[in-house]
């Protein structure tokens, strides 16, 4: 697998603002793995994508593009990337399709707009002006839109806000789907269940630096508790124990209840991300 891209010691400032917004982050991004910015509210996650996608060309440091600097790709970029924004910015007078068809003319290649359209649950609803779309239609008509160029990268920010929980887990499908057919993916999010779900790899980003790049599995095995709570029954009471994952083969006091009690759960130490999270960058989400 080769890198989509490299990024080296990339620092950025906005011009009104006194201080470094991005301060010196590097990380790379896999070809075929969808990999997420996590982190809160003004950390610098869309101002990284942004520069990632050629908004922001005012940077310092390297990123380079499947092996080329970024800085020296044309317009060609944009045929290859698509790019879901937070904001859904569509025009509202104009049918979902009639919408899809406008923006399709942008690329010289385009997706199969049913397929995508049918997939997220909107072909039914393809006539509807989306000025009459909820907001939680828009936000899968905005990931539509950002499959029209069958794209090798795809960019996205915040992709579940305002989703209910099933239209989540439908988009998240077929991000995956995308990634298992080859597609990169580099997200943003502050939520828990989109990284735990989705990526591959994370990057916790606080005030424009980048702590543990690794991917979630890792994150707990390194950070979560290598223990494990057994709750049982006894006398009409349910009960619980804590025992170390060291040597629980020959722990007897925990086989003793395997072998004599009603359990009712077992679980072993694991650590949420949100908890993680907080015990490295020593910020909340
Ligand atoms: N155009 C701009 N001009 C000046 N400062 C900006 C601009 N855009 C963002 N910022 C500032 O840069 C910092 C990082 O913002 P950014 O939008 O990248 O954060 P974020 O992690 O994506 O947060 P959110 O999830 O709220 O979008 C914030 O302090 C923000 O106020």
């Amino acid at each position: 697998m080769s890198n989509a891209f490299q990024v080296k010691d990339l620092r950025f400032k906005y011009k009104s603002s006194k201080e470094d917004t991005i301060k010196g982050v590097s990380f790379d991004v896999m070809e075929g793995e969808i990999f997420g910015l996590l982190g809160p509210s003004g950390a610098g996650k869309s101002t990284t994508q942004k520069i990632l996608i050629k908004l922001l060309e005012d940077y310092s440091g390297e990123i380079s593009y499947f092996g080329k600097d970024l800085k020296s790709i044309g317009k060609s970029f944009y045929e290859e990337v698509g790019v879901g924004f937070e904001m859904p910015v569509h025009f509202s007078k104009m049918t979902a399709m009639e919408n899809m068809k406008f923006f399709s003319g942008f690329y010289k290649q385009t997706a199969n707009v049913q397929e995508l359209m049918e997939q997220v649950g909107l072909w039914e609803h393809r006539n509807v002006k989306v000025g009459d779309y909820s907001k939680g239609m828009k936000v899968r008509l905005n990931f539509v839109r950002a499959m029209l160029n069958n794209p090798k990268v795809l960019f996205l920010d915040e992709v579940t806000n305002g989703l209910d929980p099933k239209n989540a887990r439908i988009l998240k499908d077929i991000i995956s789907d995308y990634r298992n057919r080859g597609g990169t993916v580099f997200l943003t999010t502050h939520l828990m269940n989109d990284v735990e779900q989705l990526c591959d790899r994370i990057a916790f980003c606080v005030n424009g630096k980048l702590y543990e790049i690794s991917t979630p599995r890792d994150l707990k095995l390194k950070y979560g508790k290598r223990e494990v709570k057994i709750e049982y029954k006894e006398e009409g009471a349910t009960l619980d124990r804590i025992f170390p994952l060291e040597g629980i083969g020959l722990n007897e006091e925990f086989q003793n209840i395997l072998r004599t009690k009603e359990i009712e759960t077992i679980h072993s130490g694991e650590t949420s991300m949100e908890d993680i999270f907080i015990k490295v960058t020593g910020g909340v989400l």
